[in-house]
């Protein structure tokens, strides 16, 4: 029976009975037995289809394909906790189905197939991926060809793989190349490699539209190809905080089903010149004299960032500076709210035309900005939650992807456990703001400007003002007047910035974090028909 996109028939899985339906945003399937009284169905969303194959076919470990000509072979999104991480780890699931006869399968697979095309318009056919070899711990070709390619040629997904050379290649590649064809861009590494698509991706943009990037004050324009990052670095937090888990499985499958996740972006100036764009990290310094720190000690690998933290905290310093902020409407979110941002939970992004009102404005009504002045150890600003495997709720759990607002963190100058409980607490869920020296705003823009004269401080006596190491021995050398700011891991060469965040400046393969319990009886459903699979020694 058949009508539009709907099919409805008996299907059989290994020697058991199912009646099927395809009711054009669903593919059901029911087990038609009397021991099934609970009439439990297994259901895929057709959005979670990645493929459909004529005959008894695997793709992984290796692809295998039994022609045989009334069967098919559906390959779907299976979701699994992932043990640690907030997010889902997504699998392929496969059953391969056997018809009656050769025409129905022939229904069957075509069926499918166009429901997919209708029901998915945003599945990429084209893409351009970027290797990085070098990433992380050099395993970004065999992440790819092993694990990512295999999915891709299921998904009917042709890519032009560039495995990159030197640093800025892909970057350089997407501001100059011809770039038509290609729904989105691909890149496999770390947050560095992302941050090079990034810059290439908007650079292209704005060079297209005729846009200045150089003057804050300008509305950019959103980058019209989508952004898929396959994790292989040693620092993942954009994937992490935009997925939930750093898993190239599960970021492949979200390219594949064409997930669309916008992200606000900061565009960090120095003067009247762009200095770099930022999404999850602009951090003056602790976080900036880390990356300092690291960038001597890169053959110890991920490990550096440890190591440096520890030295970094042992030296026990903080900067004289001000800071100006533009708030974000407090009526519309807060920092502190406890919300958390999830997949499917939208906040409308602060309007761009009020923002450049606003800035344009502050030349000459300066009154809108809040200023403050003193000595940091710590003044972060972030686009996003920036949560990763160290702080699974990240540098602000309630920040939202989207909303064209950051999160602005001003940690006081404070005693050395003060700072290590605040610290500590990133770990953890208690509450990193709720500490009298720490203070966090929601903001559109951020000035940072060195005092005429050192030694400003709020409400510290003399002694705690000096930013001597509290442990001797370690780390005696001066402590320096001013830190560097730590932008998207890259130390940036100025110390007094603007920075303007720009809502929803591109779109990521991605849906943000998704919430277990809310998807869980999916869950169960592809478990309950695994086992049943198992038993009749299909799977
Ligand atoms: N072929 C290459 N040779 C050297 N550097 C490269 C190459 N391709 C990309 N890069 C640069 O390597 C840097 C780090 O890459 P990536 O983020 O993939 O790995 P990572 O190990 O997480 O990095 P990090 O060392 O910053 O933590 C990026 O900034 C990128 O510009
Ligand atoms: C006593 C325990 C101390 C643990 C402190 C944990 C704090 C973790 C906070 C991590 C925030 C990460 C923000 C993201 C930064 C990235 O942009 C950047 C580039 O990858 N990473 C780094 C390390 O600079
Ligand atoms: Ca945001």
């Amino acid at each position: 029976m058949e009508t539009d996109l709907k099919l409805e028939s008996s299907l059989w899985v290994g020697n058991k009975r199912y009646r099927a339906v395809l009711t054009g945003w669903h593919f059901n399937w029911t087990e038609v037995d009397k021991k099934n009284r609970d009439n439990q169905t297994i259901s895929v969303p057709v959005a979670e289809v990645v493929g459909v194959e004529e005959g008894r076919v695997e793709i992984l470990p290796q692809k295998s394909v039994e022609d045989t000509d009334k069967d098919f072979t559906v390959f779907y999104i299976k979701r699994s906790s992932s043990g640690g991480s907030y997010g889902l780890l997504w699998r392929l699931g496969r059953t391969q189905f056997s018809c009656p006869s050769r025409v129905l399968r022939d229904q069957w697979t075509k069926h499918l197939r166009t429901a997919l095309k209708t029901h998915s318009p945003l599945r990429p056919h084209r893409l351009l991926v970027f290797i990085n070899p070098f990433g992380g711990k050099k395993k970004g070709r065999k992440i790819y060809h092993s694990l990512v390619a295999p999915l891709f040629e299921l998904a009917g997904i042709s890519s032009h793989v560039i495995v990159t050379e030197r640093a800025n290649q892909a970057r350089d590649h997407l501001l100059k190349k011809d770039l038509t064809g290609f729904d989105g861009v691909v890149c496999v590494g770390g947050d560095g490699m992302f941050s090079e698509i990034l810059h290439g991706l908007i650079g292209r943009t704005q060079q297209e539209a005729g846009l200045c990037e150089n003057d804050p004050a300008v509305t950019l324009q959103p980058c019209p190809l989508h952004i898929g990052i396959i994790p292989a670095g040693s620092t993942d937090c954009v994937c992490y905080a935009t997925v939930g888990v750093i898993d190239p499985v599960t970021s492949a499958l979200h390219i594949i089903v064409g997930d669309s996740q916008p992200l606000d972006v900061g565009s960090v100036h120095q003067a009247s010149a762009l200095v770099h764009y930022s999404v999850s990290l602009l951090g003056y310094g602790f976080y900036g004299d880390v990356l300092a720190e690291s960038e001597k000690h890169r053959w110890m690998g991920p490990l550096r960032y440890d190591y440096s933290g520890t030295m970094v905290y042992l030296s026990n310093r903080s900067y004289a500076g001000i800071v100006q902020y533009l708030p974000a409407d407090p009526v519309l979110s807060s920092p502190r709210d406890r919300t958390r941002c999830l997949s499917g939970t939208f906040l409308n992004p602060a309007s761009s035309l009020s923002l450049s009102l606003s800035l344009s404005l502050s030349l000459i009504c300066p009154g809108e900005w809040v200023t403050v002045e003193g000595r940091f150890r710590c003044v972060s600003l972030t686009c996003m939650s920036s949560s990763c495997p160290k702080s699974p709720l990240g540098l602000s759990p309630s920040a939202h992807l989207a909303d064209g607002t950051g999160d602005l963190i001003l940690v006081w100058d404070t005693h050395p456990l003060g700072f290590l409980k605040f610290l500590y607490r990133h770990t953890s869920t208690e509450d990193q703001f709720d500490l009298p020296f720490v203070e966090v705003h929601r903001v559109k823009a951020v000035r940072f400007s060195l005092p005429s004269k050192r030694g400003t401080g709020r409400d510290l006596t003399n002694e705690q003002k000096t930013t001597t190491p509290f442990l001797c021995g370690l780390c005696c050398s001066k402590a320096p007047a001013v830190s560097v700011w730590n932008c998207d891991g890259e130390i940036l060469p100025f110390t007094e910035i603007l920075c303007r965040i720009h809502g929803q400046l591109v779109r990521l393969y991605a849906r943000g974090i998704e919430d277990g319990a809310a998807v869980h009886n999916c869950s169960e459903e592809n478990d309950q028909f695994e086992r049943t699979s198992f038993s009749n020694g299909l799977a």
